[in-house]
């Protein structure tokens, strides 16, 4: 714009404050589609995946772009399978951690030193990051087991390489082999969290990429961004304001006085609303159904009720609508996790997509750097 003496101007930059609706590169990975409400990773429907895959199959979609054809599985899951037990040293590095030290720290710990012992650690090739990718995805749910069962008093339990990667997750960290129902819930969650697109955990991990820093670097930057309750760590507070009402006789008048008092006070409410669906998460429904079957197999309808009546106090309030988060407390709840290893179990499915994308960033990678306007003081001097 021209002054009255004919200057130009300099334009006061548009600010899109939290990047909102900034579109900041392309993707392959996955597609989040608002307005259709669907998830598609590399093409497929979310939910036609949590009905019939593996999480190895979809892991082996998500870093290649096609689903794995018979042999390519079996390597896989030979190749994770032998991979799953946890390095002594790493173990010695969480022993040395105080008990009471939140599991996401220490899950990113464990993910840092990981990378110093990685057999590829250096190697930044394309190769040497699907091998440690494939590293880490077969390590982490022994970094969470662990990390449960030292907080309960109990040994750790040997990997048991016959079962697959989310029934052996579940084995590592109980002791035992899960129902079917158990196991089910646990495969689909682990599924539908494994890959949301430019979220704000994934586009840390693209950022630290992007300066051709390492994938475990990515990777625990990554863990760090995941930990808050805006992000994932909202699935821990989630069973927190269940076990807070109480499921059980009366649940609905509990929970509609605690809705009141948390508006009144204009608290958010955890589990509910989303930066990029406004008309429901498309993963919901598969989990909510998995949630539910959960309940019927464990004699826990009293949670679904409670499940229920908090969603029906919050929709009294607000149009905004349950995130995955918000069957998810609850259902790993019901599977039997201590609520402080929620948001680690979303780490050992989301490193999938984590380490997706820092494949595809380094591949065609440009340095993630965006302006700021200055809204600091005007230019000064020291008076000396
Ligand atoms: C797997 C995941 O990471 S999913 C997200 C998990 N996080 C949570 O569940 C935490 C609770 N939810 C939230 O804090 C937010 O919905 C976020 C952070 C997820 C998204 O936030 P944003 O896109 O920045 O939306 P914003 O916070 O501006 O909310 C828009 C409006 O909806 C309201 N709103 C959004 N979420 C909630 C909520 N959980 N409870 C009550 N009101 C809400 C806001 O108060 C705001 O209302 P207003 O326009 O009248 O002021
Ligand atoms: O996409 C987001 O902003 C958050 C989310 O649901 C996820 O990471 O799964």
């Amino acid at each position: 714009m021209a002054s009255p003496a004919g200057n130009v101007e300099p334009q006061e930059p548009e600010v899109h404050r939290g990047l909102a609706g900034v579109v900041a590169d392309t993707t392959a990975v996955s597609k989040v589609n608002p307005a259709t409400n669907s998830l598609l990773y590399r093409g497929y429907p979310v939910q036609e995946l949590a009905e019939h895959c593996s999480f190895e199959e979809v892991a082996w979609l998500l870093w290649h772009g096609e689903l794995p054809g018979p042999g390519e599985l079996d390597g896989l899951r030979e190749r994770t399978a032998a991979a799953r037990r946890l390095d002594d040293r790493v173990r010695r590095v969480v022993e040395e951690l105080p008990l009471a030290a939140h599991p996401m720290a220490v899950v990113r710990t464990a993910v840092s030193v990981l990378g110093t012992l990685d057999p590829d650690a250096g190697d930044d090739s394309p190769a040497a990051e699907l091998r440690k990718a494939e590293r880490l995805f077969a390590q982490l749910p022994a970094v969470v087991a662990f990390t449960q069962r030292r907080r309960r008093g109990e040994d750790p339990v040997d990997p048991d390489p016959a079962l697959d990667h989310a029934a052996d997750f579940l084995h590592q960290t109980f002791g035992e082999t899960p129902s079917a129902a158990v196991a089910d819930a646990f495969r689909i969650s682990l599924i539908l969290y494994a890959e949301h697109s430019f979220n704000a955990s994934t586009f840390t991990a693209r950022v630290v990429t992007s300066t051709l820093s390492d994938l475990h670097a990515a990777v625990t930057a990554a863990v760090g961004a995941l930990a808050g309750p805006l992000h994932g760590g909202a699935n821990e507070k989630v069973w927190d304001v269940f076990a807070e009402i109480g499921p059980g006789p009366g649940s609905g008048e509990r929970a509609r006085a605690w809705v009141d008092r948390e508006f009144a006070a204009h608290h958010k409410i955890m589990g509910f609303g989303h930066r990029v669906y406004r008309s429901g998460d498309s993963r919901v429904p598969s989990m909510e159904a998995a949630l539910r079957r959960l309940a019927a197999d464990t004699g826990r309808e009293d949670v679904v009720t409670l499940y229920d009546e908090l969603q029906a106090a919050v929709a009294g309030r607000t149009s905004v609508l349950p995130n995955l988060d918000y069957p998810s407390g609850p259902a790993y709840h019901l599977m039997g996790f201590d609520t402080a290893l929620f948001t680690p179990i979303f780490v050992a499915a989301r490193v999938v997509g984590w380490t997706a994308h820092v494949r595809e960033q380094r591949a065609a990678n440009s340095l993630i750097r965006p302006l700021s306007a200055y809204s600091g003081p005007a230019e000064r001097h020291l008076d000396r």
